[in-house]
């Protein structure tokens, strides 16, 4: 699983950094972060045997009968806390979730993507991918009140947020995180940060440890941080979008392609990966877009996507291929739109990964680009072209998902069929829900 040599590294650097707290972390189905304590005393043994724990405690996860689990530390993903005091200094480090008879838990989104990964590692390619997270800060939990009415790129005295992701930067940066952009994005106090490409498991990790230093940095200001797809109508929603890549083992890009024929120096391989995201989008969106309120985002024209195209400049269209730079071979990638921050990036790597691949497999030719908005095209004109819409509610979702042979495939029994019951649940209670826009409208009324 991991080399003596990474362990002996992390062992040292406990006793040398004085660390006292190590935080074994994971995520649930959802991707909510989980995280348990042990001594540095104990570290040693983890690493050989895992630290058993309740998986039933843990949503989605096991039920009562079967719930010892254990938790491996990966030793590449040790890193210290900076926001913690250096005296008796906190490290964390993620976990790999294991049966009791050792197994590879099948409800671990972490195992579930280091399958799709080894999966595309056979096919003789390293996933690479980068994400840009758009969030809002806000001086209250519940609800956005916007700290300012800056908009995109904007640097004025009004935007308050500016030490906040200053300190994000450098939060993330000693973390080993590298941060490409951190700006403000189009909404009042919306604000949003790329983060540098790398393997799709680092990756996902990186995305589960950016959401808690942005929360944790804003609660330190007596703000809160909030990831909420669409928190406001009528202002923008929040993206997480996915540059995505794939590299051969020794580090080309094969996504470009020398030849202007290629569309958009795109490689063949390129191509299909890209027919692949587009085919199957509509059975990923439950895993790219979880929440109810992920489909208001969708619900607005512009800079959203509503149906599964490709574009170059067209900002409506699922997937964007950014302007080639000449001599940046490397940063040939496409930018995947749909995403929000509300997903669990594991499963959302997962799922997106495997379709892109499985296009690969299946020589998927890419479709037509869309060179205009797609929502000004008539549902003839999306028909001939054979343009798939994504769902317009979790509802819709989660059918499309239920049909899907790939993401039962991709995600296993276990997280598949958790997702499906448990969304389902969502569905409902919303469903059920009596809005105070309903009160407005037909109270008194009729
Ligand atoms: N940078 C952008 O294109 C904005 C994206 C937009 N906020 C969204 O929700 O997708």
């Amino acid at each position: 699983m991991s080399s003596e040599k990474d362990i002996d590294f992390v062992l040292r650097t406990v006793e040398e950094r004085d660390i006292r707290f190590v935080r074994l972390w994971f995520t649930d189905v959802l991707g909510n972060l989980k995280s348990f304590a042990i001594s540095p005393e104990e570290l040693e043994e983890a690493f050989e045997e895992g630290i058993g724990f309740d998986g039933s405690s843990i949503d989605g996860f096991v039920s009562l009968e079967e719930s010892d689990m254990l938790a491996f530390p990966d030793p590449d993903t040790f890193t210290l806390l900076p926001w913690r005091p250096t005296e008796s200094g906190v490290a964390r480090v993620f976990c790999d979730v294991y049966t009791p008879s050792r197994e590879p838990f099948d409800g671990d989104p972490r195992n579930c993507l280091l399958k799709v990964f080894t999966k595309a590692d056979k096919m003789g390619y390293i996933p690479n991918v980068g994400p840009k997270i758009e969030y809002f800060y806000s001086d209250s939990q519940h609800e956005l009140r916007p700290k300012d009415d800056a908009g995109y790129f904007d640097l004025t005295p009004m935007d308050n947020a500016n030490d906040l992701r200053r300190q994000t930067t450098l939060m993330l940066e000693k973390m080993s995180i590298p941060v490409q952009y951190s700006y403000h994005a189009a909404g009042p106090s919306q604000n949003g940060v790329e983060l540098r490409f790398t393997e799709a498991v680092s990756c996902a990790d990186n995305i589960v440890t950016a959401r808690l230093v942005i929360k944790q940095l804003a609660a330190q200001q007596g703000m809160y941080a909030s990831f909420m797809p669409k928190p406001v109508a009528g202002q923008p929603g929040s993206a997480m979008f996915l540059y995505q890549s794939l590299f051969s083992h020794e580090g080309e890009n094969l996504f470009w392609a020398p030849k202007d024929y290629h569309v958009a120096h795109l490689s063949d391989l390129a191509q299909h990966y890209v027919a692949g995201i587009l085919k199957y989008a509509p059975e990923f969106t439950l895993v790219t877009n979880p929440t109810v309120n992920s489909y208001k985002r969708f619900i607005s024209t512009g800079e959203v996507p509503n149906y599964a195209t490709w574009g170059r400049k067209n900002r409506s269209a699922l997937v964007r291929i950014p302007a080639h730079k000449p001599g940046k071979h490397v940063s040939t990638r496409i930018e995947l739109r749909s995403p929000d921050p509300t997903a669990n990036p594991y499963l959302a790597l997962a799922a997106t990964i495997a379709a892109g691949l499985k296009g690969i497999e299946e020589k998927l030719p890419l479709p037509e680009e869309s060179a205009r908005d797609t929502f000004l095209l008539s549902q003839k004109e999306l028909e001939a072209k054979g343009i798939r819409r994504l769902p317009r509610t979790l509802g819709e979702a989660i059918q499309n998902f239920e049909e899907s042979e790939l993401m039962r495939e991709v995600l296993g029994d276990h997280i598949f069929d958790y997702l499906v019951q448990e969304k389902k649940h969502e569905w409902n209670d919303y469903c059920t829900a009596v809005t105070d826009w309903e009160r407005k409208r037909y109270y008194g009324g009729f």
